[in-house]
């Protein structure tokens, strides 16, 4: 299954028809582009509904799953107090929540997965530097675990308000919790709180996490996890996380 795969052009993984991401020339493209830029900027959060095929989407729901089942034991259970700076994680400060999910890394992602298919795409590459702006040029994280990593919030999981350190994160929603109330997406605006009810699996968020606190609420009683993947890119192609955040949030450092 994995073999075929590899071979699977970018564009029909994606959802061509409202994402024309191959056609650069397009004036599709040219307006998705604007439309992207205007919502990004002016709300810090992109939401791209049905940005995958359904196909897609259970091929790489699979591939998860057999990861799960292969790694079970190796998988890393992330369990953190924090303050809403992530990496605060020594203070006894009143304001400390706590964190939980499990996470594959990107050394448990076989390389002819599609999950790296897409994440290496330079279409999306392209595409999304040109919504950005900020830099001339996105390049894939050459960090051995967080280059691109599988969030997993099951029973009791969730991730408290924090604030991000980089500009922007791409996250592909592969699986809602099974409660439509559970494992919601919110941030914080002007001191109001939005909360993405509307986020569907197959859809790509990009948001500035750096502006806007944010959080993934608990997920109680759903029975199956809310499952996201994100992909890391940087302005520079030599872009590595530190020894302490590898050890804080993947358990290890290799
Ligand atoms: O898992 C999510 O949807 C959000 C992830 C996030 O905010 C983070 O990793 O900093
Ligand atoms: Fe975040």
């Amino acid at each position: 299954m994995f073999y075929r795969n590899s071979l699977r052009k970018i564009h029909t993984l994606i959802n061509h028809k409202l994402y024309p991401l191959n056609d650069h020339q397009s004036d599709k493209f040219n307006q998705l582009i604007t439309t992207s830029r205007e919502e990004f900027h002016s709300t810090g959060c992109l939401y791209l509904p049905n940005f995958l095929t359904q196909s897609t989407l259970s091929t790489i729901l699979h591939e998860i799953d057999s990861i799960v089942k292969d790694f079970s034991q190796n998988l890393f259970h992330s369990y953190v107090q924090h303050t809403d700076n992530l990496y605060n994680t020594s203070s006894n400060s009143p304001e400390m929540e706590s964190s939980s999910k499990t996470i594959i890394a990107y050394d448990q992602i076989p390389s002819n997965s599609l999950l790296r298919k897409i994440y290496s795409s330079n279409s999306l590459i392209h595409f999304l530097t040109q919504i950005i702006q900020i830099y001339p040029q996105l390049y894939p994280s050459c960090d051995k675990l967080g280059a691109l990593y599988v969030n997993i919030y099951r029973q009791a999981n969730r991730l408290s308000w924090h604030t991000d350190h980089s500009h922007f994160f791409i996250n592909l929603l592969l699986q809602q919790a099974s409660d439509p109330d559970e494992g919601i997406f919110e941030y914080k605006t002007d001191k109001k709180i939005i909360s993405r009810h509307d986020f569907q699996s197959g859809g790509l968020v990009m948001f500035n996490g750096r502006k806007y606190l944010h959080r993934v609420t608990k997920v109680c009683t759903s029975k199956s996890p809310r499952i996201n993947a994100i992909l890391t890119y940087d302005c520079t192609r030599e872009h590595q996380l530190s020894e302490y955040v590898l050890q804080k949030f993947f358990g290890r450092t290799t």
